[in-house]
């Protein structure tokens, strides 16, 4: 097994942020609130997705947690919204301002053409569980990994990814289980009904996710990102579109006939698109 070195890539107060072969990993670090996100978290968060989207020597992101928690050793994911910090209207950072940012966050990584694998070695709960779901795949550790959603218990509800494309991948009657009973699921059970791809021993947890990242980065990156693209088109209506589309005219932008169109208007002259490039 390769040796993993991860190299810090900023840094941050809430989150971990760090690369390493490919592969970048942004971690909760708040263990001792069960990793609950702030403005600070969910901007620091943004910061780091938004990076490791542009950085070209970045395939897969790892959405991980560091733990467990000084306090009581228990490990988490990430618990949700910070409950202390939320105000009147959403969630107030030290600017004062009220903001709901983790959806910001939410289509980050939705829409961000690499894949996204969240790693959870704990609690996901509320907002935290809406994470795992918007992302790519989820690694859950078999010991320690909790999944609950408190949305209906403190009026928060997610009802975007968080909840509707829940229900695309457990099926409408579990995900109202999960959303209007908010009890506690296993790894386990969680597997069983949909919304993780495997249930890892906790100690190899992030080395099985750091593999599982190494097996996608093996494969065509355009045809990973195209394949998001794809698969998320038919939930996303209009933006799935585009952001599809926008890949394909990318794709059509390498083509001659975009380089004569480019080179006609710069050189001042009508296009010379000849017959044997209509399709
Ligand atoms: C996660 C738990 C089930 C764990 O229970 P456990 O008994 O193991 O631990 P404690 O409850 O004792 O917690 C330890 C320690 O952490 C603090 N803490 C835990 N979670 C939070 C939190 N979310 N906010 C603030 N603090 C938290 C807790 O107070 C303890 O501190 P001490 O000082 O006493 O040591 C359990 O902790 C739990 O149920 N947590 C709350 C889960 C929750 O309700 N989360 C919010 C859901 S709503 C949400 O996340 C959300 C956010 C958004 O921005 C949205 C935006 C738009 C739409 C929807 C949104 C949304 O739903």
């Amino acid at each position: 097994m390769e040796q993993i070195k991860w190299i810090k890539a900023k840094d941050y107060e809430d989150i971990t942020y760090s690369k390493c072969n490919g592969v970048a990993r942004i971690a909760f670090n708040r263990p001792d609130v069960r990793n609950a996100f702030r403005p600070k978290t969910t901007k620091e968060l943004y910061d780091a997705f938004y990076d490791a989207g542009e950085d070209t020597s970045i395939g897969v992101v790892l959405l991980s947690a560091e733990g467990p928690s000084s306090k009581d050793g228990i490990y988490s994911f990430c618990s949700g919204g910070d409950q202390k910090a939320r105000g009147h209207q959403g969630y107030v950072g030290e600017d004062g301002y009220h903001r709901l940012n983790i959806l910001e966050v939410q289509r980050l990584i939705r829409f961000m053409p690499k894949a996204v694998i969240a790693v959870v070695p704990g609690w996901a709960v509320g907002g935290g569980h809406s994470l795992h779901v918007v992302c790519d795949l989820t690694l859950a550790s078999k010991e320690h990994a909790i999944f609950k959603q408190t949305d209906a218990d403190v009026t928060s509800f997610d009802g975007g990814y968080g909840s509707a494309y829940l229900a695309k991948m457990v099926g409408q009657k579990k995900a109202r289980e999960i959303f209007f009973l908010g009890r506690n699921y296993s790894a386990q059970e969680a597997f069983d009904m949909g919304m993780v791809n495997a249930v890892i021993p906790h100690d190899e947890l992030e080395t099985t996710a750091y593999q599982w990242a190494q097996e996608i980065l093996e494969k065509s990156p355009t045809s990973i990102k195209m394949l998001k693209f794809a698969m998320n088109l038919t939930d996303d209506g209009m933006v799935g579109q585009q952001v599809f589309a926008g890949e394909a005219t990318r794709l059509a932008y390498m083509t001659d006939e975009a380089k004569e169109g480019r080179d006609a208007f710069l050189e001042k002259r009508k296009p010379n698109f000849p017959k044997q490039w209509i399709p």
